[in-house]
């Protein structure tokens, strides 16, 4: 049977991320070079998970906190929208990390496709980390919060300062 490219998803990786192991949100990707907004970083299909094997299987592993919510297929319009299914990323999406504060990196699905695109949300420096948003419910404790506790210290600091000229 002959291939048909009609449909075919292009693959290319923007070139200059690397990906550094030892950062306060375990491994991470970072930018060796300015990425301008919009540009396109990478495109990976996913691996849409039963439910059945997600509630036996994956919750019980690493992968758990590695996959997406992906929409249900509808059956028809009618019906009640089902819940969420999940899927792994295979590629670069399952290693950004999330970012509470400043996601510079947004996403979108292709879900008939099953791929997920990953662009540019702002001019990116060189050296910057690549982060998303996974969204409100986190599973864990998010680094970008404890790295505001200098700030709370510099405003203990502060106002020590001020009881002292007070006193
Ligand atoms: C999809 S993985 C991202 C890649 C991961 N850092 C790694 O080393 O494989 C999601 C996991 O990364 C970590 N992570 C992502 N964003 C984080 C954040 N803002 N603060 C702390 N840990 C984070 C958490 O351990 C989370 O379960």
């Amino acid at each position: 049977m002959a291939v048909s490219f009609e449909d075919a998803v292009p693959l290319s990786r923007l070139p200059g991320l690397v990906l550094v192991s030892d950062t306060p949100k375990g491994r991470g990707v970072f930018t060796m070079v300015p990425i301008p907004r919009g540009t396109h970083i990478d495109t990976n299909p996913v691996l849409v998970l039963s439910p059945t094997d997600n509630e036996a299987h994956i919750k019980h592993t690493v992968l758990y906190h590695y996959t997406y919510n992906w929409p249900a297929p509808t059956s028809d319009a009618a019906s009640a929208p089902s819940q969420p299914l999940q899927a792994v990323v295979l590629g670069l999406g399952s290693l950004f990390n999330h970012s509470s504060r400043d996601q510079n990196v947004v996403w979108t699905r292709d879900v008939a496709r099953g791929t997920v695109t990953y662009r540019a949300a702002r001019d990116i420096a060189t050296g910057e980390e690549l982060c998303i948003s996974y969204g409100a419910r986190l599973t864990f404790v998010d680094a970008d919060a404890i790295s505001e506790e200098p700030e709370e210290a510099e405003n203990v600091l502060r106002s020590i300062q001020v009881d002292e000229l007070t006193r």
